[in-house]
């Protein structure tokens, strides 16, 4: 968790650190240009309200005229920066935008003094408003509200003095309590910008954290979906291993035994593979078992399931396959493996490798996967005897 107290300067209210400071006014940008709209715009319509006032205080007189000339300049100055706010005030670059109607405001007030000396009570009372007004009703920097307080503060006091013969005794007073209205505001202000400031960073850590435990967690699905492929892939060829294939078939082998669809199995096998091993090397036997795993997996439908059942030893599960359909795709495997050419190291062109495939169709009452392979390494047992590079079929006379 942020160290708070060391977040937020204590007399400005922002962040210390300038990335974060604008970080934040970044974030808040929208809500203030809104708010800061509606504030100016009902600011300006309270000031523009003060000209019946005027009318009642000085009557028809040129004053009367210039305290309305006056009006129409700070109401129409205030509503155009609230539209130039609206639309192009950021709070963290254009910050005199957000400053301008302040002192456009101020000024407005100020004027009343010479052109209304008889009414000071009230404009008085005015200011103090306004005083209030800037601190908290339109969001701003407080170091750019305090300013235009202490310009609005100091400009009444001069005019009183100079414009409405007030004695040492009222500016003092009114001083007083100008600076009691400012150090009202001030504080308020100051402890609302701090606290939105360490609710701010609270959220901003939270949300930095929930981002992180999103990461680990998207980290660890994939590590555990590398570890379960790793679990159910053949290191060598990428096929499905063993385990992985018996898990598969079993659930595809009762599937098709409760729709009674026919489920077919076959057994492949190199043909001499010791020899080239012990011929050509290991590494090349190898390359052969990749490139034979290779155009099965290519030469199979997807729903079938091939896999590396140990060795040089491949099984393939074929649901919805009868035996007359099991046989060609076997026959074309074969075809395929012999078609392979494999080159040495070197690029001497290999010779050509072959396989022993044997076939079986499960038959209806059969509901047991491993005899089922049993019956296909029959089979591939009988192509092997009678000479390899082949495929045989399990007949049930041969069952
Ligand atoms: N390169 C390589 N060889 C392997 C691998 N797994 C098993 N072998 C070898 O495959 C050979 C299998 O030999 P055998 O079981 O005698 O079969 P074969 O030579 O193919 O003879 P037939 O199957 O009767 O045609 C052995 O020499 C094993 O060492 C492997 O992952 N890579």
């Amino acid at each position: 968790m942020a160290k708070m107290p060391h977040l937020v300067h204590w007399l400005t209210g922002q962040f210390r650190e300038t990335e974060r400071e604008a970080w934040y006014r970044r974030a808040i940008k929208p809500r203030v240009r809104c708010e800061s709209r509606l504030a100016w715009m009902l600011a300006a319509l309270i000031f523009g309200m003060f000209s019946i006032s005027d009318y009642f205080y000085v009557g028809q007189s040129r004053e009367l005229y210039l305290l309305l000339a006056m009006r129409v300049v700070v109401v129409g100055s205030c509503l155009f920066l609230a539209w130039a706010i609206g639309r192009w005030g950021s709070y963290s670059q254009r910050l005199w935008l957000h400053a301008l109607p302040l002192w456009v405001m101020a000024t407005g007030i100020i004027l009343i003094v010479p052109l209304r000396p008889d009414s000071l009570s009230t404009q008085m009372m005015a200011v103090i408003v306004a005083t209030m007004a800037f601190y908290l009703l339109i969001p701003n920097l407080l170091t750019v509200v305090a300013m235009a307080s202490l310009y609005l503060g100091i400009g009444f006091l001069c005019a009183s003095a100079i414009f409405a013969d007030s004695s040492s005794v009222d500016v003092l007073r009114m001083a007083l309590l100008l600076i009691m209205a400012n150090a009202v505001g001030f504080c308020t202000l100051l402890r609302v910008e701090r606290l939105q400031r360490k609710q701010f960073a609270i959220l901003s850590e939270e949300r930095d954290q929930n981002r992180q435990l999103l990461r680990e967690m998207a980290h660890r699905q994939s590590l555990e979906g590398q570890l379960r492929r790793l679990a159910e892939r053949d290191a060598l060829t990428g096929l499905a291993n063993r385990r992985h294939f018996m898990k598969r078939a079993q659930s595809m082998f009762e599937s098709a035994r409760e729709v009674q669809a026919p489920f077919s199995l076959f057994m492949l096998d190199v043909d001499h593979f010791k020899t080239i091993n012990d011929t050509w090397g290991h590494s090349h036997g190898d390359r052969v078992l990749m490139e034979i795993a290779r155009v099965c997996a290519e030469s199979l439908r997807s729903h079938d399931l091939i896999a590396r059942f140990g060795g040089e030893e491949f099984v393939v599960a074929l649901p919805d396959t009868s035996l007359s359909d099991a046989l060609p795709v076997a026959q074309r495997l074969h075809r395929a493996v012999a078609d392979l050419a494999l080159p040495f190291e070197g690029g001497e062109r290999g010779a050509a490798v072959t396989v022993t495939i044997g076939i079986v169709e499960a038959r209806p009452d059969e509901d047991n996967l491993e005899v089922l392979i049993h019956r296909a390494d029959k089979a591939l047992y009988v192509g092997k005897r009678d000479g390899r590079d082949q495929v045989v079929a399990c007949r049930e006379s041969q069952a």
